[in-house]
């Protein structure tokens, strides 16, 4: 039986990233990935590289324009494209954790008890491997709702299938107005498709603030993206060349002829198969895997990292996790999921919404006495040299102590400028140091000096 100290499941940000730090290290270590295709994990093989990949795309051929045949054919072109950007990626993945000495075995995991795991592989074989320490860092995959016709249509698609299909849908239809849903939405509608997000529920992305969010709204709608709201889905049915979705609005029942549908219903932690019961590690409510602050699992030897934690699904949380696993078995500033700071994100849509902190009704329930400072886009020199004059910026600070306590943009580059904003609040620093500091011109960046010049 092989023998590790430290065995690592799923390539994932944080699992590739630990390995690589723990096999620097001289320590004995292997990481177990299921499939040969996810060599360096969701994010670069069919999450966040190929999609923003897409994403610039669409932007150049909605700028181009043409007949919808020539946007299908750049559009497939795009695809194969972005086929050999991940190809790539994934060989440098792979050959960088091969080269760093930690072996990489090909197979499905599964653990017999706290110590040990079985490794099934393509070709019919297991093996059982013994370590001290387990990292589980397996993801999440797509939750597909209990919807009649759903998982048997030959035209639903989850977020990874339809960065594979070649064919431009002449109508997409999403199911799921979250970040998925809203990101394809941006990226379709560029690309010259039809779309319809149906959005179960009540409001337009509840928890950002509320103006923000209307901002987005309007730029969608005013790019011809139809939003339905309060939408339970009823059934999806194939025709011959395309599916119809049926579905119940505040409105009434209605039924939509899609090209393509694309589920963006969430996504629920890996733990299928892994069988961590077996290994003493408990699950919380919602299907993730229980952890404390330290990512430390109910088996003491055993943590985790990334989405199969449940918490925020983000790339970057992923590799903010394997600090925190690493500070404890390498060693080196204590870190917790409570001393990370804050935590930006961004939406990629076009222009892009980012936000970091508090909005301002959380901020006013906290009982903060704020002070709001708002600037449109089209102000900022550099959106006018973009020609990306869309939407605002608006930022919440504590009147009392001049702290930032969040900010939510909606322009051209906030998913860089967040970055800044989420800095100062880590550092502490008074909103006033982005009133007079200095700026490169002409950038967004720079308009943070007008932003927060409104406070004045
Ligand atoms: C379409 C899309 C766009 C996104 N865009 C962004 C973005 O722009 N920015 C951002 O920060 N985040 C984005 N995300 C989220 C981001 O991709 C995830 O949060 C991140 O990839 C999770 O990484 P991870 O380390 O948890 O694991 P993953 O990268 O998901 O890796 C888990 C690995 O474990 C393997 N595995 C699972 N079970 C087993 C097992 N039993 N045995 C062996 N191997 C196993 C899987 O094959 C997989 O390779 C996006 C997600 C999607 C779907
Ligand atoms: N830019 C980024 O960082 C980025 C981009 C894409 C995805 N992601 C990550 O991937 C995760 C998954 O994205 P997602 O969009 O699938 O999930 P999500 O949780 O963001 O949104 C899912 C949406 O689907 C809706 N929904 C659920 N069931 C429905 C149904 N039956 N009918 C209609 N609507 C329904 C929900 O109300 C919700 O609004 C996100 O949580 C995010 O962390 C990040």
């Amino acid at each position: 039986m092989k023998k590790y100290t430290h065995v690592i499941i799923g390539f994932g940000k944080g699992g590739k990233t630990l390995a690589a730090a723990l096999a620097a290290k001289g320590e004995s270590v292997a990481l177990i990935e299921k499939s040969a295709d996810m060599y360096g994990g969701t994010c670069i093989n069919v999450a966040c590289i190929p999609s923003k990949y897409l994403e610039g795309k669409a932007r150049f051929s909605m700028a181009r324009g043409g007949s919808f045949f020539d946007k299908s054919i750049f559009y497939k072109e795009a695809v194969e494209e972005k086929r050999k950007l991940t190809a790539a990626l994934r060989q440098k993945n792979y050959d960088k954790l091969i080269g760093s000495s930690a072996d990489v075995l090909t197979g499905m995991a599964s653990f017999i008890d706290a110590n040990h795991i079985n490794v099934s592989y393509s070709d019919g074989t297991s093996e059982q491997i013994e370590a001290e320490k387990f990292y589980i860092n397996t993801g999440a995959r797509p939750f597909i709702p209990d919807i009649p016709g759903l998982v048997e249509s030959r035209f639903v698609y989850t977020s990874e299938s339809l960065m594979d299909e070649e064919k431009l849908p002449r109508h997409l239809v999403i199911l799921g107005g979250g970040y998925i849903g809203l990101e394809f939405a941006s990226y379709y509608i560029n690309f010259g498709a039809e779309v319809t997000v149906l959005q179960r529920g009540n409001g337009f992305l509840p928890r950002e603030d509320e103006e923000a969010a209307k901002y987005v709204y309007d730029s969608l709608v005013e790019r011809g993206v139809k939003i339905v709201g309060e939408a339970e889905i009823e059934k999806v049915e194939d025709l011959e060349d395309r599916a119809e979705v049926a579905y119940r609005s505040p409105e009434g029942r209605h039924v939509v002829i899609a090209d393509a549908v694309l589920v963006a219903a969430g996504r629920r932690p890996n733990v299928e198969g892994l069988n961590v019961e077996a290994a003493g590690v408990e699950l919380d409510r919602r299907g993730g895997i229980k952890a404390d602050a330290y990512l430390r699992t109910t088996a003491p030897n055993i943590w985790v990292m990334g989405d199969a934690a449940g918490g925020q699904q983000f790339t970057y949380i992923s590799l903010d996790d394997s600090r925190i696993v690493k500070s404890q078995v390498i060693g080196g500033a204590e870190r917790s999921t409570e001393n990370r700071g804050a935590v930006p994100y961004s939406i990629f849509l076009d222009p892009p919404f980012s936000r970091v902190g508090l909005t301002e009704k959380e901020a006013k329930d906290k009982g903060y006495h704020i002070k709001v400072a708002k600037l449109q886009a089209q102000a900022v020199p550099k959106a006018q040299v973009l020609e990306k004059t869309t939407g605002f910026m608006k930022a919440v600070v504590d009147a009392d102590t001049g702290r930032i306590l969040g900010a939510h943009l909606f322009c051209a580059e906030s998913h860089e400028i967040i970055n800044i904003i989420k800095l100062a609040i880590d550092a502490d620093l008074p909103y006033n140091v982005f009133q007079d500091g200095i700026f490169t011109h002409p950038t967004m960046c720079e308009a943070l000096n007008d932003l927060f010049g409104t406070l004045r």
